[in-house]
């Protein structure tokens, strides 16, 4: 599986973020996509998960399920975490995987992976932010999907949640996945670098 773009133009508020970007992903591999703030790499994993429309270039996914669309075989893990304040932990849980479809993995094992199964029945809205970005993870396990598109991914995280979801990013590369992640800090796994707009 290689996921692959070219010439990527990003047009934002009619404003160009950037023009012209080549990148490259293969299975088994993480991508850490660096640059200052503003540089487009949100910008970057939104097109690719097909919430923006790029202004030029291609975007495409070879060698993956022919059946599905490329933003069927991605998870877009946005920085800010979607989820609904009323409903509780498995509710939130049930509801993505509802939404997302596909393949679907045991919720009660997701959320015991990280950290969670203590708190299932809560709502959304007691959590703390390191378990509201744990409760967003637990999807990444729920859904199975290849491509796992991360937004700074490892915010709010504390150190034991951090090392749990370094060793669930080398599960996913390792069964053959791929991974792209907006990062500002170290990913926890070795990874490539893709740097946009310029040196920082
Ligand atoms: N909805 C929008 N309308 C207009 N411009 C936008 C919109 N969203 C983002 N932008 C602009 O697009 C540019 C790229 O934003 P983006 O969030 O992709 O950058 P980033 O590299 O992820 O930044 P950061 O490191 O601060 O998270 C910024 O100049 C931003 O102001």
């Amino acid at each position: 599986m290689q996921l692959c773009g070219r010439g990527v133009t990003c047009v934002r508020g009619g404003r160009e973020v950037f023009a012209g970007l080549d990148f490259k992903a293969v299975s088994g591999e993480a991508v850490a996509v660096v640059g200052r703030n503003g540089s487009g790499k949100t910008s970057l994993l939104r097109l690719i998960a097909g919430l923006l429309i790029p202004a030029g270039g291609t975007i495409v996914l070879d060698g993956g399920d022919a059946d599905m669309t490329l933003p069927e075989q991605c998870h877009y893990l946005g920085h800010r975490d979607a989820l609904k304040p009323a409903l509780s932990v498995q509710e939130n849980l049930s509801f993505w995987a509802d939404f997302l479809g596909g393949e679907r993995g045991d919720a009660a094992e997701s959320l015991a992976i990280v950290g969670l199964d203590h708190a299932t029945h809560l709502p959304a809205a007691f959590l703390s932010a390191g378990q509201r970005r744990r409760l967003s993870l637990a999807r990444l396990l729920t859904v199975r999907r290849p491509v796992w598109l991360l937004d700074e991914p490892t915010n709010a995280l504390d150190v034991a949640g951090q090392d749990m979801f370094s060793g669930l990013m080398r599960q996913h590369v390792a069964s053959g996945g791929l991974i792209i992640a907006a990062t500002h800090a170290p990913l926890g796994i070795e990874s490539r670098e893709l740097r946009i707009g310029g040196v920082a």
